[in-house]
């Protein structure tokens, strides 16, 4: 077990975490050849191309150290605030982190929140300062920002390159000498810890773990104590670039258990692995349920493929446990399912998984957050739709989730920043100078105007020079109403959204007018207006057109005018049908686009 040393990688997103953990791979020949292609972790094609880790992965290297042969376990970690609990359940796998901050851009929001994290967890920091090679790299200055966060030594720190390679071996060094090997008692009875799980369409659930006490042994029949189940461990192993079957997983080290697990729910990220016979009398503390925060309403174009979309949500579930779905229905949209995410990142990204894995064409609503409502006689309830918002006149009170929230970013832009978290119904926590004109603004808001456009607000009015990161923190109380959208008169449910009162009517003012750009003109007018209950706060018309797109083409060419149709029909498709108005799908997301 001293050969052993777990550790892993957390950073901001984008400062070279996979490109490192290559080099790492590459260094310990851990791979070669033709195996060698950018970003081996990332394997999920959708990873590859927008260059996120979106699932935590784990790899065993092998590297000689003083004439010793060493078990290195990295366990790679998603960068993105949406996949944080993935992140903390890696860090308690692990005894040390490499923590790699970019020399271009220094500390960043989440390099903070992950180090937090791994403090909690007593893990051993390894800071690195990476890209190095850049031309633009501050080396100097972003040392200092790293020696005031951690109080280490400047000699602690290393300077590397994913790119060029520069430092790697350095790296490997100081993971042997400074993380410690895992403790445990290899006699004492079994705990391993889950930290991740994939689906495999020919295996089926396969479930990474931590073996924190004893030993697992292929054919031993296992418990997982939160959910209760029993299987048979069918194959056992390590993880290499592919499963490596092993007969034995050994204390301290980290490996994978296929048992004829059916669905990702049955194995939690955060649970524990034990036998039945012997079983050990407790799980390893820590276990957390995922919650999903964002909520959106997932609609075929076309009714027909509602069995389809089920079908599809039911395998994407298979693999990613954290999404949630629930058949409901919408007058505009039809039959449909609520879907349940982690944040808006994940919710773009099963969308997209949607349409790329399963071909599937989609409408997907305005997200919005989960709201407790109180009624007037006292019950409560969760509402994760605004069309499910009992009548107004039952209602006593809505509560809705705050974050608190850190945004990190130069003293320049601190003034637009601090307008737009206020304009956010924001409220100022604590504001702290990091090192040199870096400062740290805390924040309390509610996450419902997080989800509609904050993100994109705040990369643009710092000039992509801030970061931002949040945690769930409470429920509040809230002076919300709902606001529905008219089309003809005929309210459009999936169109409907909460907001505040004090916002209302600006906020239903830029809907219609939002609305009417992106509605096009059809053959009569459509009124568009905003509504709280009965009063009508806002409106706009769309005047009548008459387009005839074969008009143009006189004359007998027949093959050309069905060209024409058949364009036009195309874009149709995208449409969906309300009443008697033609809405096209981004008319549905309005209000992300609202300047
Ligand atoms: N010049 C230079 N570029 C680098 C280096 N390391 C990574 N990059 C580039 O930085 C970008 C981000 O690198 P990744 O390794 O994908 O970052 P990451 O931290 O894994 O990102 P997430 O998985 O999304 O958290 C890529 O375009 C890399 O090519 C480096 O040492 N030098």
């Amino acid at each position: 077990m001293n050969k052993i040393r777990n550790f892993c990688i957390i950073a901001h997103i984008d400062h070279g975490k996979s490109t490192l953990a290559d080099r790492l791979l590459e260094y310990t020949k851990t791979v070669e050849g033709k195996d060698l292609q950018a970003q081996v972790l990332d394997n999920m094609d959708l990873e590859r191309e927008r260059g996120i880790t979106i699932k935590s992965h784990a790899i065993q290297m092998e590297y000689m150290y003083k004439g010793e042969k060493y078990i290195l376990n990295l366990i790679d970690t998603p960068g993105h605030v949406d996949f944080s609990y993935e992140v903390s359940r890696s860090i308690a796998a692990c005894e040390g982190a490499l923590l790699i901050v970019d020399a271009a851009q220094g500390i960043q929001a989440q390099t903070i929140s992950n180090l937090y994290m791994a403090i909690d967890n007593d893990l051993e920091i390894i800071p690195i300062l990476n890209k190095i090679d850049l031309p633009s790299a501050m080396p100097e200055e972003v040392e200092d920002q790293i020696i005031e966060l951690l109080g280490v030594k400047k000699e602690e720190i290393i300077r590397a390159s994913g790119k060029t390679g520069e430092g790697v071996y350095d790296i490997l060094d100081a993971i042997i000498e400074r993380i410690p090997a895992p403790e445990g008692d290899p006699e004492a009875p079994l705990q391993a810890l889950i930290f991740d799980s994939v689906f495999n369409s020919f295996r089926g659930i396969i479930a990474y773990f931590k073996v924190v006490n004893g030993s697992l042994r292929k054919g031993d029949l296992v418990k997982f104590i939160n959910t209760g189940k029993e299987y048979d461990a069918d194959e056992v192993g390590v993880l290499k670039l592919n499963m490596s079957p092993r007969d034995e997983v050994q204390c301290g080290d980290v490996g994978y258990i296929i048992s004829g697990i059916k669905t990702s729910k049955e194995v939690k990220v955060g649970d524990t692995i034990t036998h039945v016979k012997n079983p050990a009398n407790k799980a390893i503390a820590g276990f957390e349920e995922v919650k999903p925060m964002v909520f959106a309403g997932v609609y075929p174009i076309d009714s027909e493929d509602f069995e389809d979309l089920r079908s599809s949500l039911e395998k994407l579930q298979l693999n990613d446990a954290s999404l949630t779905f629930q058949p409901e229905s919408s007058v505009a949209l039809g039959f449909g399912f609520r879907c349940g995410f982690l944040g808006l990142l994940h919710m773009e990204i099963i969308q997209e998984r949607l349409d790329r894995e399963f071909n599937m064409d989609v409408i997907t609503t305005v997200p919005n957050v989960s709201y407790i409502v109180h009624d007037k006689k006292g019950n409560k309830k969760e509402v994760h739709n605004p069309a499910g918002l009992p009548d107004p006149t039952l209602i006593d009170y809505i509560e809705e989730p705050y974050i608190r929230a850190s945004v990190i970013t130069s003293t320049t832009y601190i003034g637009p920043i601090m307008t737009l978290c206020l304009g956010k119904r924001g409220i100022l926590i604590k504001q702290e100078y990091i090192s040199g004109d870096r400062v740290e603004i805390i924040y309390d808001i509610p996450l419902g105007e997080i989800v509609i456009d904050f993100y994109d607000k705040l990369k643009s009015i710092s000039k992509g020079y801030a970061s931002f990161d949040y945690h769930m923190h409470d429920y509040r109380e809230s002076k919300l109403a709902k606001l529905d959208i008219l089309l003809n008169g005929e309210s459009v449910d999936a169109l409907s959204t909460l907001t505040h009162v004090d916002n209302a009517v600006t906020f239903g003012r830029r809907m219609c007018e939002k609305l009417k750009e992106l509605i096009p003109r059809q053959q009569f007018d459509i009124a568009i207006q905003a509504a709280i209950g009965a009063k009508i706060i806002a409106r706009e018309t769309i005047k009548a057109v008459r387009k005839d797109v074969t008009a143009k083409c006189y004359g007998g060419d027949i093959s050309r005018k069905r060209k024409l149709l058949e364009k036009q029909k195309e874009g149709k498709k995208r449409m969906k049908q309300v009443g008697n108005v033609e809405v096209p799908q981004k008319a549905f997301l309005a209000v992300l686009k609202l300047d």
